[in-house]
């Protein structure tokens, strides 16, 4: 079944059971599935076969980070699983990303789309200044998705607070933005937060959201509450 809106739910939760059980409650034509560091490192790839089985579309959203070969071959690995969509860090730098989009290029049949991740959505200027960057995080940013529209990747994993921005200097990438909070719900962790809203109106095209929809009472209400929102 093909997922209608561009909702992607991050299933961070610590067992198979959690993850299938919300999965359970969403219907695979109102959104998609986001598969992070903890349910796969618990599960392994076959929490993706279980999500697949009940029709849902997969992002895998393992951020892959490490020399070219190894993240290629990693990505090459996601690809072989099925998945929707996969990513790796942008800051690996150009020929790591190359290798990336060429390991996918020899593959026979559909592929992922390959998204870099710029600055995460819970970083700021500060943060940014301890790891010696003296750089406002938009510039870093518009910086790194430069780079990734020259290495040939699809899209970017960025803060819809950036996603006019990008628009306008790489018209041509895909934006999948975290951070999303539908007003009122807390920030959390999140520096660079939108409402889903605002977000698809700065340009997103795919909002990824995790727990105001995982840990709301009603997880099917609170996500019928963000497509009302977007109309
Ligand atoms: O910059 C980034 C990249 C990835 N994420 C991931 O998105 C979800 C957000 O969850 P919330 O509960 O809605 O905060 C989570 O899985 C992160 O690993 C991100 O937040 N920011």
């Amino acid at each position: 079944m093909s997922c209608q809106t561009p909702i992607i739910v991050a299933l961070d939760f610590p067992t198979r059971d959690a993850a299938l059980a919300l999965a359970g409650r969403l219907d695979p034509s109102s959104c998609r599935v986001k598969v992070g560091k903890e349910l796969f490192t618990r599960c392994g790839p076959s929490i993706v076969e279980d999500l697949q089985a009940k029709d849902f579309e997969v992002f895998l959203d393992l951020k892959f980070h490490d020399i070219p070969n190894t993240t290629a071959m990693a990505v090459k690995a996601a690809a072989e699983l099925g998945v929707w969509m996969v990513n790796v860090h942008c800051s690996g730098g150009l020929r790591m990303m190359q290798a990336c989009r060429e390991v996918l290029e020899q593959l026979a049949g559909a592929r992922p789309l390959l998204i870099g991740v710029t600055v995460l959505t819970s970083m700021e200027q500060a943060d940014l200044a301890d790891l010696g960057l003296d750089i406002d995080p938009r510039q870093q940013v518009l910086r790194l998705a430069a780079l990734a529209e020259r290495a040939g990747l699809d899209g970017l994993v960025c803060s819809a607070q950036e996603a006019s921005a990008l628009k306008d200097q790489s018209p041509g990438l895909q934006l999948v933005t975290p951070g999303i909070r539908p007003a009122g719900s807390a920030a959390d962790d999140q520096r660079r937060i939108l409402t889903p809203g605002q977000a698809m109106a700065a340009g997103s095209d795919f909002l990824v959201i995790g727990r105001p929809i995982s840990q709301a009472a009603d997880p099917a209400g609170a996500l019928a509450q963000v497509l009302t929102e977007l109309g």
